[in-house]
């Protein structure tokens, strides 16, 4: 099913095709790398490959592990630094239920994110009625990557003092990762005067004395994390002094995002690109388009009712550059489902549209999409 998929997209492939599969981007990567001058067309079979291995000789790539609690701002940052709306987004907790990788390909260079579901106790786990899987899903992205991102959200005031114990834990266990704090959301600030105070208090004034202006990172001469910490201490701190660096930035501004984009830029290590220059996601157009539909119902219904609604694709075909999909919103009961609809079906409608326009900003190309309700005690509706 998947191969057709995306023998579909490639016969239909725009300037703005944003998609594409990564099973096997390994060897597309390597004609994807090409640079500069146009030498002449090999001759022969060894002629190819000395050019391919010359190519990938000069490629520099990164992976960057982005973790922080659910809502900080993680997939709207992932979206702005990359260019490319690859994350759905929305307002509520736990938009991101699995890891997936943003590619963001600049001349040589290739930053891979590493996008994660908030890091969950047990107790919200039930409460938002979560996968199991959805805990341990964050620990794949950090074992593939060369860097740890903290996110923190800097404008709420009930939580930024504290780094949360489940973010702490994370970096313990991955104290041989070198990590940098990013402190999110400053455009909220009304003064940004706060920011010291925070960067001292959640880097236990570890970086303090190099600060700089308009979100140039705050350098950290700690380069190495010594092992031997005494552990009953640790179990009570609420800081990190083993970051190397502090952005301050605004995920959806764009404010700081340059400067972070350099120094990443600069961190990159030289080893061959995972994926081909042209590639902004690992995930599949189908899985894109299933969680922009459960995104958006997370924005337009209150409460907990949207966390326990099932979205499955019912339908997807490319035709003409234009994507034809359709996706079924199974229901608990019929009073849900009539909420989804709403009069008429106005908010449906709503809800389809909003949805239509991400998945155009996504694809960068037309989406004629259906969104259907079904209620597991009643009968089908759209
Ligand atoms: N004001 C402001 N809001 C932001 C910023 N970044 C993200 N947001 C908002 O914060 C909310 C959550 O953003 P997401 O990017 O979905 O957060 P997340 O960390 O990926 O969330 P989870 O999927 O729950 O882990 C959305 O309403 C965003 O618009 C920012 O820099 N400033």
């Amino acid at each position: 099913m998947f191969g057709k998929v995306l023998k579909l997209l490639n016969g239909h492939r725009t300037h703005n095709l944003l998609l594409i599969n990564v099973r096997n981007l390994n060897a597309a990567s390597q004609t994807h790398g090409a640079v500069s001058a146009t030498p002449p067309p090999p001759t022969s079979e060894a002629e190819r490959q000395e050019e391919t291995s010359q190519t990938q000789s000069l490629q520099k790539s990164l992976h960057i592990a982005v973790i922080g609690v659910p809502n900080v701002g993680k997939s709207t940052f992932i979206n702005n630094i990359i260019n490319h709306r690859v994350c759905p987004t929305s307002a509520k907790v736990h938009t991101t239920r699995k890891s997936h990788s943003a590619i963001c390909t600049t001349g040589q260079t290739q930053l891979v994110f590493h996008d994660t579901p908030g890091l969950v106790t047990q107790r919200e786990i039930r409460k938002h009625n979560l996968e199991q899987s959805f805990k341990s899903s964050y620990r794949h992205a950090i074992q593939n990557a060369d860097v740890i991102a903290v996110m923190h959200d800097a404008s709420n005031s009930w939580t930024r003092k504290e780094l949360h114990p489940t973010v702490l834990d994370t970096l313990k266990a991955y104290a041989n990762l070198p990590s940098f704090l990013i402190l999110n959301k400053i455009d909220v600030l009304k003064s940004k005067r706060v920011l010291l105070d925070l960067i001292k208090t959640l880097t236990n004034d570890t970086l303090t004395g190099k600060r700089s202006t308009k979100g140039v990172p705050v350098r950290n001469d700690v380069e190495q994390v010594e092992p031997a910490v005494d552990t009953r201490l640790r179990q009570r701190t609420t800081n990190w002094s083993h970051f190397h660096d502090v952005f301050l930035v605004s995920g959806l501004t764009g404010n700081g995002l340059d400067e972070l984009q350099d120094y990443l830029q600069d961190l990159a290590k030289p080893r061959a690109w995972k994926y081909a220059s042209d590639v902004h996601t690992d995930a599949s157009p189908e899985a894109l388009i299933v969680e922009s539909v459960r995104a958006r119902l997370l924005d337009y219904l209150p409460q907990e009712i949207p966390y326990n609604l099932k979205c499955e694709l019912e339908y997807y075909s490319v035709e003409k550059n234009v994507i034809y999909t359709s996706v079924q919103v199974q229901c608990p009961t019929q009073r849900i489902e009539r909420l989804i609809c709403g009069e008429s079906n106005g908010k449906l409608r709503q809800i389809t549209e909003r949805v239509t326009s991400d998945l155009v900003e996504m694809f960068g190309q037309a989406v004629s999409l259906t969104i259907s309700t079904f209620a597991t005690t009643g009968k089908k509706s759209n």
